[in-house]
């Protein structure tokens, strides 16, 4: 439905976004995962047809979209990282006013307006202002905004950051839902593991403007197939501990963070040995476990770097 070619962004000596390829098939959830400053929003940006790319190309149904955007504008609803809501108008009017800027006729647009006012549960505050409204009921009319014109394409700008939990999880299961149930294509943004591993079945990761995986969820947890997480909790963080940990040939990556030692390591029946370093280095254990691999184990052992360094 949705192919992006090879797309990179320069802004003066900074290359923000370096020959990202990513595809979107009808009725599927991609995640779109990376750090702050990866090139996330500059991608969808680009996707989006809000900013033009240096290089590279976007087709919708096999058409290039650089030069003729409009019709993969009308086909896109963006959930934008930073809110685009009327504080002075009512939850209502907002959605008419953005309905109207679709052309939407009247009786159509005072029935979508009351579906999606009940879709982001937001119906019995609609004739109030959204200057009363706490962060996450705003995000959730941005939602209801980005898809009033009935979008084949729902991209969102990492939507959960900064809201709180009712809402997020709000969010979570909505975007679920119009992924399942009405077969929305959903590209998700988000620099959250667990949302992403919840609402997706497909994930790229990017990094420092370069896609560094991609695949299913399982296929990208597969690059870990031989190694194993395991964290070390510790009583108190050792230097000594952590550069012995660091020159272990079979350990690829250690992540400190009080009171814990993450570390990636390919040799089975490791326990043993940590238990030996710490002893060495004169660390009390408080606990040492193995996990399976998430997402961001995979992120770690690609970069070496923690997803919210
Ligand atoms: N208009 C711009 N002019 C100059 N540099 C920019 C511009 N927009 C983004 N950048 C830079 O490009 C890099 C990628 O930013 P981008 O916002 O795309 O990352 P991101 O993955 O979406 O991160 P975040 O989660 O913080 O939004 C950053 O170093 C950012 O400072």
């Amino acid at each position: 439905m949705l192919e992006v070619v090879s797309l990179s962004k320069r802004f003066k000596q900074l290359e923000a976004v370096k020959g990202v390829s990513l595809y979107l098939e009808k009725g599927e959830s991609v995640g779109l995962l990376g750090p702050n400053g990866a090139g996330k929003s500059t991608a969808i940006s680009m996707i989006s047809t809000l900013i033009k790319p240096t290089e590279g190309n976007v087709l919708f149904l096999g058409e290039s979209m650089i030069k003729h955007p409009k019709k993969l504008r009308e086909a896109i609803g963006l959930v934008p990282q930073d809110l685009a809501v009327f504080p002075q108008l009512t939850a209502e009017d907002n959605l008419l006013f953005f309905g109207k800027m679709y052309a939407i006729p009247t009786k159509q647009l005072k029935q979508r307006v009351n579906e999606l006012l009940i879709e982001v549960g937001l119906e019995e505050r609609k004739k109030d202002k959204v200057k009363t409204f706490s962060g996450g009921m705003k995000r959730r009319l941005n939602i209801a905004i980005a898809l009033i014109h009935r979008p084949e394409i729902l991209i969102m700008d990492e939507p959960t950051v900064g809201i709180d939990p009712q809402s997020r999880n709000f969010i979570l299961k909505m975007v679920r839902r119009l992924q399942k149930e009405e077969q929305m294509t959903v590209l998700y943004t988000s620099h959250y593991m667990e949302e992403v591993e919840y609402v997706c079945d497909r994930v790229y990761i990017m990094d420092r403007g370069s896609m560094i995986a991609a695949g299913t969820k399982d296929e990208v947890k597969g690059i870990l197939r031989s190694e194993e997480t395991i964290e070390i909790h510790v009583n108190e963080m050792s230097q000594h501990l952590e550069q012995t940990l660091r020159s272990h040939p079979n350990i690829s990556s250690v992540v400190a963070e009080q009171p814990t030692y993450t570390i990636v390591t390919n040799q089975a029946d490791m326990f043993d040995e940590v238990i030996e370093m710490a002893t060495e280095a004169k660390v009390k254990l408080i606990g040492i476990q193995a996990k399976p691999p998430t997402l961001e184990d995979v992120f770690l052992h690609l970069t070496g770097r923690k997803l919210r360094d």
